[in-house]
């Protein structure tokens, strides 16, 4: 057996601290969100100082000298750029959008025209995605093999993930709410990218097509294509009924309406379902 000198140990330590704590990048993006610093920055023109930050979000005096702290590690994750004065001095310091902020610029004007993905990055991080992947060493090692625990989720929730955005309402409209900021965001570059797909249909069928963002884009950029949206009965009764698009309410492990074309922009079911589909 190698001996491992005692640089090599130091970094091996030094690498364990950094995957232990890789939540904290999380949160502080989190944070970010919560206090509304990509808007504040973006307003600000795009750069910030400290003073600036300070004036514009809702930081309690005493715990001010913090937020630096917070911008300093959100820079260096690459969420924030950082312009250093040549004096050092700290209320010099600059922060601005990088192109991952800005897409959680909530102002779609000055955001570039983008879609805002805050609400999305924000679910990825509920405490409920936590709770579930924090039981997945228990659930592999749990013999039971009960339909209720076929997942991490499952066993933490005792519910499937749209089984439970279903019977938490709240959860079910955020949840609703992140998609379609997320279909907003994917279909401005579908229909400006993807034009040769849609010229031949007349009909198109989104299966899992959450609050149907995504086929009344592909309806505005391509009328001659007739958009319907597949979804399970809890997300249909909530969608917006403004007639642009036919909501059927249904399970696409069953059935899907006959379309000269079947978009599926979906994830959360498993590899063996989307084959089967
Ligand atoms: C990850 S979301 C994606 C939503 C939308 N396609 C988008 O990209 O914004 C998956 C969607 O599939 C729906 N879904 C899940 N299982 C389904 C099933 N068996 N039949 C129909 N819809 C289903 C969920 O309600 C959810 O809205």
């Amino acid at each position: 057996m190698t001996s491992t000198g005692a640089g090599e140990l130091l970094q091996a330590e030094a690498e364990l601290w950094c995957h232990a704590f890789g939540y904290l990048k999380s949160m502080a993006l989190q944070c970010a969100i919560k206090l509304g610093i990509p808007n504040a920055i973006h307003r600000c023109g795009g750069a910030a100082s400290l003073p600036e930050l300070h004036a514009a979000l809702p930081v309690a005096a005493s715990k001010r000298p913090c937020l630096s702290r917070i911008m300093t590690f959100l820079s260096a994750s690459g969420i924030f750029g950082v312009e250093t004065p040549e004096d050092g001095e700290v209320t010099g310091v600059r922060y601005h959008l990088t192109a991952a902020s800005r897409l959680l610029v909530e102002d779609e004007s000055g955001s570039g025209g983008h879609a805002c993905l805050s609400q999305l990055v924000l679910l990825i991080m509920t405490p409920i995605h936590f709770r579930a992947s924090q039981s997945l060493a228990d659930w592999l090692k749990d013999e039971d093999d009960a339909a209720a625990a076929e997942t991490p989720f499952m066993a933490a929730h005792g519910a499937s993930f749209y089984g439970f955005a279903s019977r938490d309402a709240e959860f079910g409209a955020c949840f609703n709410e992140a998609m379609g900021s997320d279909s907003r965001f994917v279909a401005e570059t579908m229909v400006r990218e993807c034009g040769p797909v849609f010229a031949g249909l007349t009909s198109l069928v989104d299966a899992g097509g959450g609050d149907g963002t995504t086929a009344r884009a592909i309806t505005r950029a391509f009328p001659h294509v007739r958009c319907s949206v597949l979804e399970l009965p809890h997300v249909v009764d909530a969608a917006p009924a403004d007639g642009t698009v036919e909501f059927v309410a249904g399970d696409m492990l069953e059935f899907i309406p006959p379309a000269d074309a079947v978009l599926l922009k979906v994830g959360s079911l498993n590899n063996a379902r989307l084959i089967d589909i």
